[in-house]
């Protein structure tokens, strides 16, 4: 999104100063994003980026802090909330939930290659393989119960045509139920769509928001992954970018042969997750200025296309 809460500069100096970071040179709300208010931050010791958290409950803030902590521990590209003096890293800033992070360095690829892909592939691996010993309970709460809930109400606006496929989508999800919570499990990002990864020529830097981490199904992840990295215009999954990620994930951990069998649907999940949420997003903000809406009916391309068998787990190799 962009800047839902506008900030004054002494308000934000007088925030800042408990970092010790020196003297506030520059700061910029960011126009990208869709959920919080994000803002570039200069200080003399360096670059920031300023959150303050629009939405979802308060009380899930230290699992983010805590999951992004073990992330950064474990060498993962990610942001971490900084402590101020009093060692504090969920801070209130016009009273919303603040936190101050390191900038990471690198930028948004649009139109991702074979080499990317298998980086974000790689990159998945580790995060799951970084907490699926111990991981920090989180259900989502854009889940599968989220969609059987919003998805009714959501079909009502629907053009006729596309409103069978939604259907199919939520009865398939109703029946796998079972199966799919029931797939090895680790931390997710859960949102890993091409806005939230920074790279260098083709190497990854960063991973970024992480405000819809959940614990779940390491299948999910995958899923979410490659319809945004892996798909042509028209909806169909393209073999040159699927392999590659889906190759270099499976080089760090082996898919199972359940999660084999239930990718398919896996991605068809995925479809349906996203475009429930852009048709409320669409609902909210169409026409609202600053605010980034993103089309719902890419998702709608993307289920249509899912109803062929699209690409294949290599869990054999
Ligand atoms: N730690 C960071 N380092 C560098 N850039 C960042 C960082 N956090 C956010 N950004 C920039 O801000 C933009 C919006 O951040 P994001 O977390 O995706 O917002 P939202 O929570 O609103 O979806 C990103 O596209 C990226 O350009
Ligand atoms: N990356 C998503 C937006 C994030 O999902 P949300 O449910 O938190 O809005 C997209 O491209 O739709």
């Amino acid at each position: 999104m962009s800047v839902f809460t506008p900030l004054q500069r002494d308000e934000l100096e007088a925030f800042l100063a408990p970092y010790r970071l020196g003297r506030l040179r520059d700061f910029q709300g960011i126009t990208a994003g869709s959920e919080n208010s994000n803002f570039f931050v200069s200080l003399e010791q360096g670059e920031y980026v300023l959150t303050l958290i629009e939405r979802g409950p308060t009380q899930d803030l230290p699992f983010f802090i805590e999951l992004l902590e073990r992330l950064h521990r474990a060498g993962l590209p990610v942001p971490y909330a900084l402590h101020s003096e009093d060692g504090k890293a969920l801070r209130e800033l016009a009273g919303k939930p603040a936190l101050l992070q390191p900038r990471l360095a690198g930028r948004h690829v649009i139109e991702p290659n074979p080499h990317h892909c298998a980086e974000v592939g790689r990159l998945l691996a580790r995060l799951h393989l970084a907490t699926r010993e111990q991981i920090l309970e989180r259900a989502s709460d854009r889940g599968l119960d989220w969609m059987q809930e919003q998805g009714p109400s959501l079909a009502l606006n629907l053009p006729e045509d596309q409103l069978p496929l939604l259907r199919d989508g939520l009865a398939e999800i109703a029946e796998l139920r079972p199966k799919l919570v029931a797939l090895p499990r680790a931390n997710l990002h859960a949102d890993l769509f091409r806005d939230n990864v920074l790279f260098e020529g083709t190497h990854l830097t960063g991973v970024i928001d992480f405000y819809n981490a959940c614990s779940g199904p390491m299948l999910y992840d995958l899923a979410i992954a490659v319809n945004d990295w892996c798909s042509h215009p028209n909806g169909e999954i393209d073999p040159e970018r699927s392999e590659p990620l889906l190759a270099a994930y499976s080089a760090l951990r082996r898919f199972t042969p359940a999660e084999a069998e239930l990718w398919q649907p896996m991605l068809r999940v995925a479809c349906v997750r996203f475009w429930l949420s852009r048709l409320i997003a669409a609902q909210h903000f169409e026409g609202t200025p600053d605010v980034q809406v993103k089309d719902p009916g890419e998702f709608h391309r993307l289920l249509v296309a899912r109803q062929q068998p699209a690409s294949v787990l290599p869990f054999a190799f």
